[in-house]
């Protein structure tokens, strides 16, 4: 069971998002191992209850039976999360877990032979070694509770650190100190195996990392880069002329078309640099050198079609996949060597809503907060305001089960923004929802917005439009454009529209024979006469195009170089 559940105990995704939102890796150990040994305990406790008052282990004492089986059971907990790093599937995990356990009798099967068939003498230092299989130890601790029962006296206090067997310099005490130094192996291993091989989702670190002064001082970055990428040619720069570099190489793609300036005044918070990245199970570059760079009070929308790379990009800008080649800094550390930095201002949402069936909205938002240890005291007043902006103040102490889809996704977004994150990464967080909780999420977005830096990918132009104060476009894994609204409009769009609807002439008016000084819209409108309308239209905009003319509508097309010249305003002022 432990070993099904620690690869993915939770929602799918949910420890990732939880690690990326700041969440520590012991602490989800930790949780992991007390909910472990608190079910394994009711186990060992009913267990020792059958063993002594069940004529099985009758004389010896009951605590020494307890402390045995609970220590075998710390041990087996250690062995199973030992296990599940080992796999990246939880089926599997548990699969060859099983096999794993049973193949660790091996060692026992072989001392037992060995002494009781051939009558070897096995020293204590070699049952020491086969010991640290805890199977093993456990086989060898429970040897001593047979003889002692069989002599009729069974384990006491005086006999625990004793062999009842002449020349045997093994007992129950150093079977019990073997099962607590494997559980202690075991660990070693797990939090090794996982540091430098994560599995589905995570960083892995170098093989030497516990080498590293960076991993336990924490910041070093320096020596984190020349460590971790040793064949990186480039010379070692530090974080601020890392960001230049990347902001030069950024101005350098403005040369090309669709890449306005950058709103360099205001500051740098990411910088993507030629990101690369090609999984491992297909081939093909999902980030071909994607180079962007995102600025604070600014939401950036991340357009593209299905499979452009936007999710891609901001799992590796969160974390959870590394890149190929190529590198992001986020508020000038780096996503490869400095994540645990980066997540005390990182939020995120997601495509997929990660949420806990049995907490509430309440619950969540605390939870999180808590996870970026924020005071009780400002979690309260954050909550308070954030459940009222979301409109959820009377689904506040609902499970979540119990909500709407809409109103999860609005939950899950606002999870991204809680506890003071302020790079913010949205994937998709408006899909799905009807147009009210749309709404209500654009509200959210554009309230949170001062003091962060916010990426938000999305697939309606109209939300990029609304949101977005840049917008960044990404084909097969290449920026192509990046831009204000009004700067890809003007470079791509093909101008503006001018829809004139027409006035039904009532019977009896008079007709106008041509446009008069009155406001120009009814002019043109009661006139109804398409070729006085163009005309008049021609007047100031030379080079409009008429697209549409039905009976209720005259349809224009006004380039936008006429706006740079300002006819626009001479048209509609007349
Ligand atoms: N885990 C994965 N393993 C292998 N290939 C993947 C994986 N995830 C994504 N890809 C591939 O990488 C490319 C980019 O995918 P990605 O999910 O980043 O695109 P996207 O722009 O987010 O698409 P969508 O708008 O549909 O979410 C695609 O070709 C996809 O098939």
């Amino acid at each position: 069971m432990a070993m099904v559940d620690a690869p993915c105990p939770l929602p799918a995704h949910c420890p990732q998002v939880m690690k990326t939102m700041g969440l520590n890796n012991a602490v989800h150990w930790v949780a992991w191992f007390i909910t472990g040994f608190v079910q394994l305990s009711i186990s060992v406790t009913a267990l020792t209850a059958i063993l002594k008052y069940g004529q099985v282990l009758m004389h010896s004492h009951v605590l020494i039976i307890w402390l045995f089986l609970a220590v075998y059971a710390v041990a087996t907990i250690m062995f199973c999360f030992l296990v599940s790093v080992l796999y990246s599937k939880a089926k599997l995990a548990s699969a060859c877990g099983g096999i794993i356990y049973f193949l660790s009798y091996v060692p026992y099967m072989y001392v037992a032979i060995r002494e009781e068939v051939a009558h070897d003498k096995i020293t204590a230092f070699e049952k020491c070694i086969a010991s640290l299989m805890s199977t093993t130890a456990f086989g060898l601790g429970s040897k001593y509770f047979a003889l002692y029962e069989v002599a009729g006296v069974g384990i006491q206090w005086h006999t625990f650190s004793q062999s009842p067997v002449e020349g045997d310099d093994f007992n129950l005490l150093l079977a019990v100190t073997m099962l607590m130094v494997d559980a202690a192996v075991y660990g070693v291993l797990t939090w090794y195996i996982e540091a430098v091989h994560p599995g589905m989702y995570g960083l892995p670190r170098p093989w030497y990392f516990p080498l590293q002064k960076s991993y336990w001082l924490g910041s070093g970055r320096a020596e984190a880069w020349e460590w971790s990428w040793p064949w990186a040619r480039a010379p070692r720069l530090s974080v601020m002329e890392e960001d230049q570099a990347c902001a030069m190489e950024s101005r350098r793609l403005e040369e090309t078309r669709g890449m306005e300036e950058e709103p360099t005044h205001l500051p740098l918070v990411v910088c993507v640099d030629k990101l690369t990245k090609v999984y491992k199970n297909d081939k093909k570059l999902a980030l071909n050198k994607l180079s962007l760079n995102l600025y604070e009070n600014q939401v950036v929308s991340f357009l593209g079609h299905n499979g452009a790379g936007k999710t891609t990009t901001m799992s590796i800008l969160t974390g959870l996949f590394p890149p190929t080649s190529g590198s992001a800094t986020i508020y000038g550390h780096d996503i490869r060597t400095e994540m645990d930095e980066i997540r005390k201002n990182l939020g995120m949402c997601p495509q997929h809503n990660v949420l806990f069936d049995r907490l509430t909205v309440e619950e969540h938002l605390w939870f999180y907060s808590r996870l970026k240890s924020m005071a009780q005291e400002e979690i309260r007043k954050e909550m308070d305001k954030m459940i009222e902006d979301l409109e959820l103040s009377n689904k506040r102490h609902s499970l979540v089960q119990t909500l709407s889809g809409g109103m999860k996704r609005k939950l899950s977004v606002a999870i991204a923004f809680v506890g003071g994150s302020r790079a913010i990464i949205l994937d998709e967080p408006t899909a799905g929802v009807d147009p009210y909780a749309r709404r209500a999420i654009w509200d959210l977005i554009l309230k949170y917005k001062p003091g962060r830096t916010i990426l938000l990918s999305t697939h309606h132009m109209d939300e990029a439009d609304l949101l977005g104060d840049r917008i960044a476009i990404i084909s097969h894994g290449k920026l192509k454009c990046c831009g204000s609204p009004l700067f890809l409009k003007g470079a791509y769009g093909d101008g503006y529209r001018l829809t004139l609807v027409k006035q039904p002439a009532e019977p009896g008016d008079p007709q106008e024979p041509g446009l008069t000084a009155s406001p120009p819209g009814r002019a043109q409108l009661s006139s109804c006469s398409e070729p006085q309308v163009s005309q008049f239209i021609r007047k100031h905009v030379a080079s409009c195009l008429l697209v549409s003319d039905t009976s209720t509508e005259l349809s224009y097309i006004l380039p936008s170089e006429a706006a740079k010249k300002g006819a626009f305003e001479r048209l509609f002022q007349v």
